[in-house]
């Protein structure tokens, strides 16, 4: 198979960009070929500035009643910004083997070579796993059937240290030949540093199973982030696209106002990236996130980074914070980075308990994002402002930052005084 090129990823992540809205260096403006079949880039084929554009517009449709909007972060280099590549595998009737995605709503396969928005050296691993099936005799999972062996390949690269963490998702344990499969896989990338088997046995459509077999490496990698250095295991949730990353934390940390005395709450902490930057200018940094392995990173990485005013727990958020509440704990800043679909009435109900001075609202969804603002203004708080970031360029998908601080009680509670002869009282009553 002809290698491809890939570009070195460190180069890119090492710079520094504007954080205002800037012209993109733009190189391709007529699309993918597969953007129609795939559905993963609505915005293949629209001009970056107009892309930025209308996202700023749709943060502004669902927030702007609430607060000032400010302009839209945006790339310098919008391509290959993603450091986690997934390809699910299967077979053509004719038997030629292909990976890449499912077709928009379908779970029928699409081959994708290459893609605009992916990292190369990742799609240029995948490409040369499907083309050592063959040879190994290593037949691609049917769905429907529920025969075959590999289900799916997941990549992940840190961009800043170039470690590279293959997963060869599969629905037995049993791969043969698996030393000389990564023997093999490592001769044509030596770059990897880690190869993990998953197990995922199950008719599900979710990609990764419960567990994992390290087969060479240390079974993670690590990254650096915002000076810090991150682990990250196969499960554990890390944001896609570093360069963005770093500004969105950096304005979300800018929105805490920390002094260093702050008691500090990270909810749906992942392995932990936002409570360890804030724990630099904090008192004290509580976490709380529920994929386990995500905690047991995190408390690696607060280790790893000598960060010794951090604790994390694996716990549901709503949970608890319900505890929290009832505990009659107080936590000075809320940092709150909940997935999609956005929090819960009893983490909501709860924080508004806890009283933050601040909250700092990361979300990747502005819908769920304003229905969650609604509550808190509802309940005491004050949405100041809010500004997207595009993690995730040629999508039509926008992550933004927003800042909500507790009211005053003045400002919630109306004083009325009354002077007695103002009262239409009778002499009894004055009494
Ligand atoms: C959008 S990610 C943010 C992670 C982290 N803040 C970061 O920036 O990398 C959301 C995280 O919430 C976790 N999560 C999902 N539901 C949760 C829940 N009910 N309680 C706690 N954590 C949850 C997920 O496992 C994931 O790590």
């Amino acid at each position: 198979m002809k290698e491809k090129k890939y570009t070195d990823r460190k180069q890119t992540t090492g710079k520094k960009q504007s954080p205002e809205r800037k012209p993109a260096t733009w190189k391709k403006a007529d699309g993918c070929a597969l953007a129609k079949k795939c559905g993963g880039c609505e915005y293949q084929g629209v001009p970056y500035q107009k892309q930025l554009a209308k996202k700023e517009q749709e943060v502004k449709k669902w927030m702007g009643s609430y607060c000032k909007v400010l302009p839209i972060v945006g790339m310098e280099d919008p391509y290959h910004y993603r450091n986690k590549v997934h390809a699910v595998f299967d077979r053509l009737k004719n038997g030629t083997i292909i990976s890449g995605i499912y077709k928009e709503g379908t779970h029928t396969v699409i081959n994708v070579d290459s893609c605009d928005i992916e990292d190369e050296l990742s799609d240029a691993i995948i490409r040369d796993i499907r083309g050592m099936l063959k040879s190994f005799k290593i037949k691609t999972y049917d769905e429907d059937t529920g025969y075959g062996l590999l289900r799916h390949v997941l990549v992940r690269r840190g961009f800043t240290t170039g470690q590279v963490m293959v997963v060869l998702v599969l629905a037995s344990p049993i791969l043969p030949s698996k030393n000389n499969f990564v023997k093999a896989l490592r001769k044509l990338h030596p770059e990897i540093s880690t190869v993990v088997l998953n197990v995922n046995d199950k008719r599900t459509s979710m990609v990764l199973g419960e567990r994992n077999i390290t087969l060479y490496g240390k079974g993670y990698i690590e990254d650096e982030l915002c000076g810090l250095m991150f682990r990250i295991s196969p499960s554990s949730f890390y944001q896609i696209n570093p360069v963005q990353t770093e500004k969105l934390y950096e304005a979300a940390v800018k929105y805490a106002g920390l002094t260093g005395k702050e008691r500090v709450f990270d909810a749906y902490c992942g392995i932990g990236t936002i409570g360890m930057v804030a724990s630099k200018t904090a008192g004290e940094v509580i976490g709380v996130e529920l994929n386990r392995d995500a905690v047991r990173d995190a408390i690696t990485n607060a280790k790893r980074n000598n960060r010794k005013n951090i604790r994390f727990y694996n716990d549901d958020a709503g949970k608890f914070m319900v505890e929290m509440a009832a505990n009659k704990e107080k936590v000075d800043v809320l940092f709150m980075d909940p997935p999609r679909a956005g929090s819960d009435e009893a983490f909501l109900s709860s924080a508004v308990k806890l009283a933050p001075k601040r909250i700092v609202y990361v979300s990747c969804n502005p819908e769920t994002l304003a229905r969650d603002v609604k509550y808190l203004t509802k309940h005491g708080y004050e949405a100041k402002e809010c500004r997207p970031f595009d993690m995730f360029p040629f999508t039509g998908h926008v992550e933004t930052v927003c800042l909500l601080s507790k009211l005053h009680e003045a400002k919630h509670h109306v004083n009325v005084r009354l002077d007695m002869d103002e009262m239409d009282l009778t002499a009894a009553e004055r009494r």
